[in-house]
């Protein structure tokens, strides 16, 4: 049986109460061995934000000896401003991206990279990178239907793209659903899945309002069961996430991607009781 590629992602930290566990969780990510580590990035988003992505994206590719991931929004960016970027990432031996359209805020006039897709294509005539993108199990929210999925799906095969990370989800089924209907429709790049453990009520919240993620039936339990105990809630979110993963490697899976949301403990009790 192939083996399931291991890879986890990282988000730097916007407050300063979050910068202890971010460098635990840096510190961590050797030990865990995953195949990448991927840096989060919102579109849109101040220099200095910026700027942390590069340093972290510098660390773990050279420090810590691990392929590191750079997140690419596009939407608001220029030709110029992702060509620096993306010499600043040839400058860390930076050589895998992952390449976003990001979030649309209404008042922000857009730039030169209105798709995903579009950004792929500057990024392969820019220079040699490995480009990454994103799917959606549960479809895009922005998607009419899932011909207007597909198509958007080939968009990102045709402008070279050589992997998809899916979007979270919590029900297996619309995973298996997902890769049934993309591999009839003859997209058959490698698909690795996006697997999040709810360790907050406020994540919850985060993903159902301004990602538009659906729950399910499990989830809604266990937010009923542990609405008001935080640290119980992140304990059943971590076994959610074990199960799911479980599962996802039993039904033969070709990655699993971990958001790790910085919790180098919760990180490693997943790791643990999934890949050993
Ligand atoms: N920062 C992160 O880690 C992640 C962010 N996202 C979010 O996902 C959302 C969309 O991102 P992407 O999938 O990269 O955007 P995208 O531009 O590929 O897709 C957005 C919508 O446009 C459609 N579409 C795609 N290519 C098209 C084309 N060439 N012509 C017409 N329609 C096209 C798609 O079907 C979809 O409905 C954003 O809100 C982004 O922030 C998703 C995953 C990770
Ligand atoms: N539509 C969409 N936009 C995204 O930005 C996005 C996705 N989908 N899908 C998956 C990845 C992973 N994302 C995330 C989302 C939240 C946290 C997170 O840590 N949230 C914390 C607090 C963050 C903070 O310190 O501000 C939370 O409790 O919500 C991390 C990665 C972003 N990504």
């Amino acid at each position: 049986m192939p083996t399931t590629s291991f890879s986890l992602e990282i988000v730097p930290p916007s407050r300063p109460e979050a910068i202890s566990a971010y460098q635990e969780m840096l510190v961590e990510l050797p030990a865990l061995a995953p195949e990448s580590v991927a840096v989060t990035l919102g579109a849109g988003q101040a220099e200095t934000t910026k700027e942390a992505s590069l340093t972290a994206l510098g660390i773990i590719q050279n420090q810590l000896m691990l392929p590191a991931v750079a997140h690419l929004p596009g939407l608001y960016e220029t030709k110029a401003s992702i060509s620096q970027f993306l010499d600043e990432l040839a400058s860390r031996r930076v050589t895998k991206v992952m390449a976003l359209r990001g979030e649309v805020q209404p008042e922000k006039a857009i730039g030169d990279f209105p798709h995903a897709s579009d950004l792929a294509n500057f990024i392969n005539r820019f220079g040699s990178f490995d480009i990454v993108g994103a799917s959606y199990p549960a479809r895009h929210p922005e998607s009419s239907s899932w011909v207007a999925e597909l198509l958007g799906l080939q968009h990102k095969v045709d402008a070279g793209m050589s992997q998809l990370i899916t979007q979270v989800f919590f029900d297996n089924q619309i995973y298996d659903n997902f890769i049934h209907r993309i591999r009839q429709a003859g997209i058959n790049i490698p698909v690795t899945v996006g697997v999040m453990p709810l360790l907050s009520q406020h994540l919850v919240d985060n993903l159902t309002h301004n990602m538009g993620i659906p729950l399910s039936h499990r989830v809604n339990q266990l937010i009923t069961k542990y609405g008001n105990d935080p640290q119980a809630f992140r304990q059943a979110g971590i076994q959610y996430a074990i199960d799911q993963i479980n599962e996802l490697l039993a039904m033969g899976v070709e990655g699993i991607h971990l958001f790790t949301m910085n919790d180098a403990d919760a990180t490693k009790q997943i790791k643990s009781a999934t890949f050993g």
